[in-house]
């Protein structure tokens, strides 16, 4: 499995990138990554006006204490091409890619970008949308592990699978099986993977909820159409000061002389493991980083 570097993904906020308004205020918001959406949320006429927007903004921001992404029509489309090279241009952490059915739709972006970019600094995120991106996630998620394939992270898109698989709602019981069947095969080969967006935004309750149910299904986080939706998430998804210390304890227990060859452990009367070890270790990073926001 590949290895990636640890990325903390609790909050991930959908700027549309033709509201000026929306993207000036986007550095001075808490959430961890941000998604300019050149995509569904920009109306056909303005999908220039958009993009030109786009590179005024990293021109005048060229670093971000955000990890930003930016999200483009599909390459097929009409505006694809036009919103792909517009975001290479912008030097983006990463660019998402919409609608994605089938691993030669990732793999066509990643071979234009490996045209300017052989550093491989541009890395790719992937929307989960359609029904056949759930038949398929286990082969977009493995061709992720392929050198110079940029994978990073699968992202929910449950408007629209709800709308192509018919759903008639409300809530979001039905497609429960498939979120879980996209944690699976991002996580086997080693990729994160983000929760869908709950159109909501002033219903704080339900968001709290869906975020709980999302953090428990072990996504990594959750991407938001509002700012009022940062801070519940960054909470949802936050390793906690009891998992911290739990964590610290583990690694602890380890390190001990008499414990460094030993493969399982008594803890407090609970038996410890090595894998056990390796996700405290990471939950350790995690909450290091999470100190730093
Ligand atoms: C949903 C909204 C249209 C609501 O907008 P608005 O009515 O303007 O909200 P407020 O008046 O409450 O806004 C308060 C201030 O916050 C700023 N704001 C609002 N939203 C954002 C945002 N996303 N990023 C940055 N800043 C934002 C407003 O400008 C106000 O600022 P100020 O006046 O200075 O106080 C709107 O929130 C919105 O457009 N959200 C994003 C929609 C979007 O991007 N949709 C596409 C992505 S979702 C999707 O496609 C999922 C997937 O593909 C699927 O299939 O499910
Ligand atoms: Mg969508």
């Amino acid at each position: 499995m590949t290895r990636r570097p640890l990325r903390l993904r609790r909050s991930v906020l959908y700027v549309p990138a033709a509201n000026g308004k929306a993207v000036a205020k986007s550095p001075t918001l808490a959430c961890d990554a941000v998604i300019y959406d050149l995509e569904d949320a920009v109306a056909p006429a303005a999908k220039e006006e958009a993009r030109e927007r786009l590179r005024d903004h990293f021109a005048a921001h060229p670093e971000s204490r955000h990890e930003r992404v930016i999200r483009i029509n599909a390459l097929s489309s009409e505006y694809g091409p036009e919103d792909l090279l517009a975001a290479r241009a912008c030097r983006p952490d990463a660019i998402l890619v919409p609608k994605v059915d089938v691993p030669a739709e990732v793999a066509d972006v990643a071979d234009m970008l490996a045209e300017t970019d052989a550093a491989d600094a541009i890395r790719l995120w992937a929307m989960m949308e359609t029904p056949k991106a759930i038949l398929n996630v286990a082969r977009i998620a493995e061709w992720g592990e392929t050198p110079g394939s940029r994978l990073d992270c699968l992202v929910v898109g449950a408007n629209d699978l709800a709308k192509d698989l018919r759903l008639p709602g409300p809530g979001r019981d039905a497609l429960k099986p498939l979120l879980m069947q996209l944690v699976v095969a991002a996580r086997a080969s080693g990729l994160d993977v983000i929760d869908a967006v709950f159109n909501a935004f002033r219903d704080e309750g339900g968001f709290a909820a869906e975020c709980a149910e999302a953090a428990g299904m072990g996504f990594d986080g959750k991407t938001l159409i509002h700012p009022l939706q940062i801070e519940p998430a960054n909470r949802a998804f936050a390793i906690s000061p009891e998992r911290e210390a739990e964590a610290a304890s583990i690694v602890a227990a380890f390190d001990m002389p008499e414990n460094r060859e030993v493969g399982v452990i008594n803890l407090d009367g609970r038996m410890v493991e090595r894998l056990h070890l390796e996700d405290a270790r990471r939950t350790l990073a995690l909450a290091a980083m999470q100190r730093g926001t």
